[in-house]
């Protein structure tokens, strides 16, 4: 059996006491490449959320069989963090930051290897150019190239391909799978379901439970689709909020 990175013990979620997953179990095994799916509103980010422990389990817990500082994590694309004064390079090195902490400086070699971060998503030659004038899926590689210099264990991504065009997701998809390849554990927020299929060879499908998490070709069935659906539209959202004693 393979060996667990992440254990997830009936863990559940919740914002101000209104859970948002419910009671999930399960197992992500070490150099596994993971696509987390469902409905809108299913949860997602908020399971993302939950193993990065910006949110604490409410109920349950979550298990990490690695140091948090091996986990890097892409959150969904805002427009905010384009607006920043800064250049690529920059932006890249930022990784490292992330890595050494903010009084553990820019090593030497640290640029070298962002120029090479920067070579590997097709950017090279951009180092200079303010991140403001890069358009959505050019910011979406040096993002790419930032999570690179964490050189992370456990990579999570929440819909890193939102918004993305064909070409650009393939050349993505592709350092997904050098990242898989070279044993690092990859867990992504997806809503193309032929992409995951294609790519992706365990899927946790969510919708607000935990519907089915294995074999993607099993867990993509369309008895299981239409029983996340259900659920999702049987979700009450303004349910009694949990007990006090147990707020997050
Ligand atoms: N910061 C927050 N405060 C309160 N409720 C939140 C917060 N973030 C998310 N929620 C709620 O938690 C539920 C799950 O949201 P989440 O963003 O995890 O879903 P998702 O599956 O990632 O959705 P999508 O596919 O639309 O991105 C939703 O009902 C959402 O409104």
């Amino acid at each position: 059996m393979s060996e667990a990175l992440v254990s997830l013990h009936n863990v559940t979620l919740a914002y101000r006491r209104h859970p948002a997953v419910h009671h999930v179990s399960g197992t992500l095994a070490r150099g596994s490449l993971t696509a987390v799916v469902g409905p809108n509103g299913a949860g997602k980010s908020t399971l993302l959320k939950g193993i990065l422990g910006q949110l604490p389990a409410q109920e349950g817990k979550v298990m990490l069989h690695l140091p948090a500082s091996c986990i890097a994590y892409l959150p969904q694309q805002s427009a905010l963090e384009r607006q920043f004064p800064i250049t690529v390079l920059d932006a890249v090195l930022l990784g490292a930051w992330t890595r050494r902490g903010l009084l553990g400086g820019i090593a030497h070699g640290e640029r070298e290897r962002a120029l090479t971060a920067l070579g590997e998503v097709g950017l090279s030659g951009f180092a200079a150019r303010p991140v403001g004038t890069l358009s959505v899926g050019q910011f979406q590689r040096v993002l790419f190239a930032r999570l690179m210099m964490q050189d992370a264990e456990l990579i999570l991504l929440d819909e890193p391909f939102n918004a993305i065009d064909a070409r650009t997701t393939a050349d993505l998809l592709a350092l997904v799978h050098r990242w898989h390849a070279a044993g690092r554990t990859v867990l992504a927020v997806l809503h193309d379901h032929q992409q995951v299929r294609a790519h992706f060879p365990s899927t946790l499908l969510l919708a607000r439970r935990l519907i089915a998490w294995g074999d993607s070709a099993e867990v993509l069935s369309a008895a299981h689709l239409q029983a996340a659906q259900d659920m999702i539209e049987a979700w009450d959202d303004h349910a009694r909020p949990c007990a006090p004693e147990l707020a997050a």
